[in-house]
């Protein structure tokens, strides 16, 4: 059976591909995720490429699958805030308002090099945040390995109003694309493990 290994440290990341029954091996590109590009969905594809592709190159076999989550509002990216200052001021900028997250997500086949590619994009409207609120969550540590400031997965499931598109997008792996993009690469979903 092909084998299939994560290239991501994120442990969302792998709880969403057990979610789903698939058995994978992690290992952790350690790519550089300051590439100069302001267009979101060039940027999320790029680094879920160079992330797929600089495990692919240490391995022989096996479909490595990588991702890049970018959130974007009024045409600016928001990656993970730095410090608290930084995570109350995201938050505040998508208090009320519709934002965009973009997952790039990269499927390389080792063996060959075969390469596929996609990017999904989901619309989050959060409704209007409390200051106190916004000061109680970024106190609570959730922001700050997460791009945006906050996770929908966790407590900021409270602030979020109405979503279009794929939430599984949101926590980091569009699980319905990328379940196309590894049929594509051949490999069985159903009756793996
Ligand atoms: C918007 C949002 C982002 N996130 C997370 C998903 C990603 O893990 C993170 C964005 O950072 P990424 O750089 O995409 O991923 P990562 O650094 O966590 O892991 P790796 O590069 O090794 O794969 O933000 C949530 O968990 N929930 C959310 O609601």
């Amino acid at each position: 059976m092909t084998k299939l290994i994560l290239a991501s440290a994120s442990p969302r990341r792998a709880q969403l591909l057990q979610q789903i029954g698939l058995k994978f091996a992690v290992k952790v590109s350690g790519v550089d995720e300051n590439e100069n590009e302001k267009d979101p969905a060039r940027l999320a594809k790029r680094l879920a490429l160079n992330k797929a592709n600089a495990v692919a190159m240490q391995l022989t076999q096996g479909i490595i699958i990588a991702a890049d989550t970018v959130v974007c509002i009024d045409g600016k990216l928001l990656g993970k805030p730095k410090d608290s200052m930084e995570a109350k001021e995201m938050l505040r900028s998508l208090s009320g308002r519709t934002h965009h997250v973009l997952t790039g997500v990269a499927v390389i086949d080792s063996e060959n090099h075969r390469t596929l590619d996609h990017v999904e994009t989901t619309a989050v409207k959060m409704r209007h945040l409390r200051e106190e609120e916004i000061d109680g969550y970024v106190q609570s540590g959730e922001p700050f390995d997460k791009a945006g400031g906050y996770g929908i997965q966790g407590k900021a499931a409270i602030f979020v109003e109405k979503l279009d598109g794929c939430y599984f997008n949101v926590v980091g792996l569009p699980l319905s694309a990328l379940c196309l993009m590894l049929e594509e690469m051949g490999v069985q979903i159903w009756g793996r493990s």
